[in-house]
């Protein structure tokens, strides 16, 4: 069987002044539907470039993507993005940035109730009702980001793409809004790319890992199936000897087998 989301020999150069510049190379990666798959790579390797090529926002010179056996060449609601730095229009309250996707996506198909019981429903689910009349500028980067995921809920995505969610928040911050994501993701069974640098982050959520080489015409190294029992809880997972194994998979691709030169 087809799966739900198939890049298929993706490849892309950019152009440059000094001629084509090949990012990525024949990317091969078949995702099942409610599969959390998060990316992995050094700096520049090309993680972002896949997911501008999976969201539509770039077309791949070679090959391509099809999402439910429909070719991928645009942006679209079914793929949503959350990014580093939330991107929430600052004039708008949270309910409102939320009820703008809502309306935008689902409008002609939800009477004014059913909108506003829907962005209650999803503010819900990340926590932020009690702030849901708040201005981004008076909530903190880690709300600012439940809000950013809240949104790309509501739309109803078929997949969920996410640019270092978490990348800008402290850790504490950032270990809450893991085990959100997990909450909801039991809950929903979302079909998520997560691009991260975070190596327990990766093996704490994922169902799998892609570990990308490093470019210039990168590609996927290898992809580590994460087995670990769902719910997963980060203190027992601790001194877990599973867990532990991926996580050191990971750090040996990342510092040996992949370990970035520095000129
Ligand atoms: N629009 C573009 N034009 C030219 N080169 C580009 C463009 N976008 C990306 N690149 C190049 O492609 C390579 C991959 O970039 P990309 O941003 O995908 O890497 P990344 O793994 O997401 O990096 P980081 O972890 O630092 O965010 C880099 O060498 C980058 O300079």
């Amino acid at each position: 069987m087809d799966a739900y989301l198939n890049l298929d020999h993706v490849s892309i150069d950019f152009p440059t002044a000094n001629g084509a510049f090949r990012a990525l190379d024949n990317v091969n990666l078949k995702i099942n539907k409610g599969e959390f798959v998060s990316i992995i790579g050094h700096s520049g390797c090309g993680k972002s470039t896949v997911m501008n090529i999976v969201g539509g926002l770039y077309q791949a010179t070679e090959g391509g993507v099809v999402l439910q056996g429909k070719e991928v060449n645009e942006p679209g609601p079914d793929r949503a993005i959350v990014f580093q730095n939330h991107a929430l229009f600052p004039w708008l309250t949270c309910y409102q940035n939320v009820e703008l996707a809502v309306k935008s996506v689902s409008g002609h198909r939800r009477n004014r109730k059913q909108i506003r019981e829907w962005v209650e429903h999803n503010l819900e689910l990340v926590h932020m009702m009690h702030a849901k009349d708040k201005l981004p500028s008076e909530i903190s980067g880690g709300m600012k980001q439940r809000v950013g995921i809240a949104r790309a809920l509501s739309m109803e995505p078929k997949v969920l793409l996410m640019d270092e969610p978490f990348g800008a928040l402290d850790a504490l911050t950032r270990a809450h809004l893991q085990d959100s994501l997990m909450e909801i993701q039991s809950e929903l069974n979302n079909t998520v790319i997560m691009i991260t640098h975070d190596v327990d982050e990766a093996v704490l959520l994922s169902d799998k890992i892609v570990m990308m080489t490093n470019g210039p015409a990168a590609t996927i190294g290898e992809i580590l199936e994460v087995n670990l029992p769902r719910p997963r809880k980060r203190l027992e997972l601790a001194d877990d000897q599973q867990y532990n194994h991926y996580r050191s998979e990971v750090i040996h691709f990342l510092h040996e087998r992949h370990a970035r030169k520095v000129a």
